[in-house]
């Protein structure tokens, strides 16, 4: 095992930290985990470990003590991270703003800058830099690296970037499409395109986790993506509204009485597959959906409409398409999903092979779901945002 050139990687969400320790050369993961349910009284823990996977449930109250957890985890199961020769820490931060269009080696002004994108990302850039202070402070001794996700889509066209949204307003208040999960965009395309041994491909990925995201990827840069000022915007997701009449808003504080906390609340953590199916998981949804429960039919509906409305748009945005791919939790394992977004395309010159589909294997592989002929190759990728941070992070340094 490597001794030296590993890095710790972390990702600071808005109530959880994943993290590995991995060395971005070989892509060998020495240790992953993941502390979920921070600030919400019984917290979960699970740190593996080659092959030992160890669970813990604690009252973790925040981020500084949920890290502490994980340093702790790493002396007492291990790897001992003195002797793990790591190089850098990288984290990965939501918002770059107009700033960052590559990782950058963080610093004090590094930090007031993630601070001061945080109205633009609320629910994500908050935690990030909660982990980065405390990481910097556990770690002293190391670089520590800022990957962000908008960094891919920094350098959208302006056409795809504005919003009709009067200028002056939108200038004084930086308000634009960033877009977001830019990490796992830009490593599916690249992934797509090695495997096809092409540059020049019109690309479609569509990154489905909880949070969901589409881009239009041309030759290797992005033209398109669905998340907007914040990842709010786009596809429908596991507890996110996505698009949405910006009306509605007036209307719910004008006729419902909400406050902005309480719509903000609403559309980030109660809407989506958990607002409309009661359940953010897709599995329980599909299962619900496959029983006939009204609601979680209805919830597999809008999300399927919702993404073959952005397949639709995306091929127009770029005059065409060659490659499409599937990636994260949803998109990596739902059959369901992948047929369903893509059924009746073959206007556009996607044929999906409905074998290939169900027989997807889940051993990390890239697999070809089109059928032969398709004009478009429809692929299921695994996405790899944390072997991308690394591989980033040790660039920067
Ligand atoms: N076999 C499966 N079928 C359908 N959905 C799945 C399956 N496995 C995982 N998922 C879904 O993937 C989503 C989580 O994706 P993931 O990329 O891990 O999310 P995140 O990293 O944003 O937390 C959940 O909605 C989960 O239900
Ligand atoms: C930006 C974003 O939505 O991230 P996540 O899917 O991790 O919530
Ligand atoms: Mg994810």
């Amino acid at each position: 095992m490597s001794a030296a050139g590993t890095v710790l990687v972390i990702n600071s969400g808005s109530s959880s930290i994943k993290y590995q320790l991995l060395d971005p050369r070989s892509g060998v993961v020495l240790a992953a985990g993941l502390v979920e349910k921070i600030g919400e009284g019984e917290a979960q823990v699970k740190h593996t470990a080659g092959a030992e996977t160890t669970r813990q449930t604690r009252e973790i109250a925040d981020h500084e003590a949920g890290l502490r957890v994980v340093l702790e985890l790493f002396g007492q199961i291990g790897p001992d991270l003195s002797g793990a020769g790591i190089v850098a820490v990288g984290h990965r931060v939501v918002q770059g703003g107009r700033r960052y269009s590559a990782p950058v080696l963080i610093d004090q002004a590094v930090e007031q800058e993630i601070e001061r994108l945080s109205p633009v990302a609320p629910l994500h850039n908050p935690p990030n830099l909660a982990g980065i202070r405390v990481a910097r402070e556990l770690l002293p001794d190391v670089p520590h690296v800022a990957v962000f996700d908008t960094a891919f889509f920094h350098d959208l066209p302006t056409a795809a970037a504005t919003y009709a949204l009067n200028k002056e307003v939108a200038e004084a208040h930086r308000i634009r499409r960033y877009g977001a999960h830019g990490t796992s965009h830009q490593y599916v395309s690249e992934q797509v395109s090695a495997t096809l041994g092409r540059e020049d491909l019109r690309q479609i990925v569509l990154h489905l986790g909880n949070g969901c995201s589409a881009s239009a990827v041309v030759g290797g840069r992005a033209v398109d993506t669905s998340m907007g000022l914040t990842p709010l915007e786009g596809l429908v997701m596991g507890t996110r509204t996505g698009d949405i009449d910006p009306a509605v808003t007036f209307h719910l504080v004008r006729n419902a009485g909400l406050s902005m906390a309480e719509i903000d609340d609403l559309y980030n953590k109660q809407s989506g597959l958990k607002g409309l199916g009661g359940h953010n998981d897709m599995r329980v949804i599909e299962e619900l959906a496959e029983q006939g429960e009204p609601d979680a039919s209805l919830a597999l509906d809008v999300y399927v409409h919702r993404l073959r409305k952005y397949v639709g748009a995306y091929a127009a945005v770029m005059g065409g398409l060659d490659a499409l791919a599937f990636s994260a939790g949803v998109g990596e394992n739902s059959p369901i999903v992948r047929r369903r977004a893509l059924h009746g395309l073959e206007f556009l010159g996607v044929a999906l092979d409905e074998d290939r589909n169900e027989a997807v294997q889940r051993d990390g592989s890239i697999q070809v779901i089109s059928a032969e002929g398709s004009e478009v190759t429809v692929l299921v990728v695994p996405t790899n945002e944390e072997l991308s941070i690394a591989q980033q992070a040790l660039a920067v340094i």
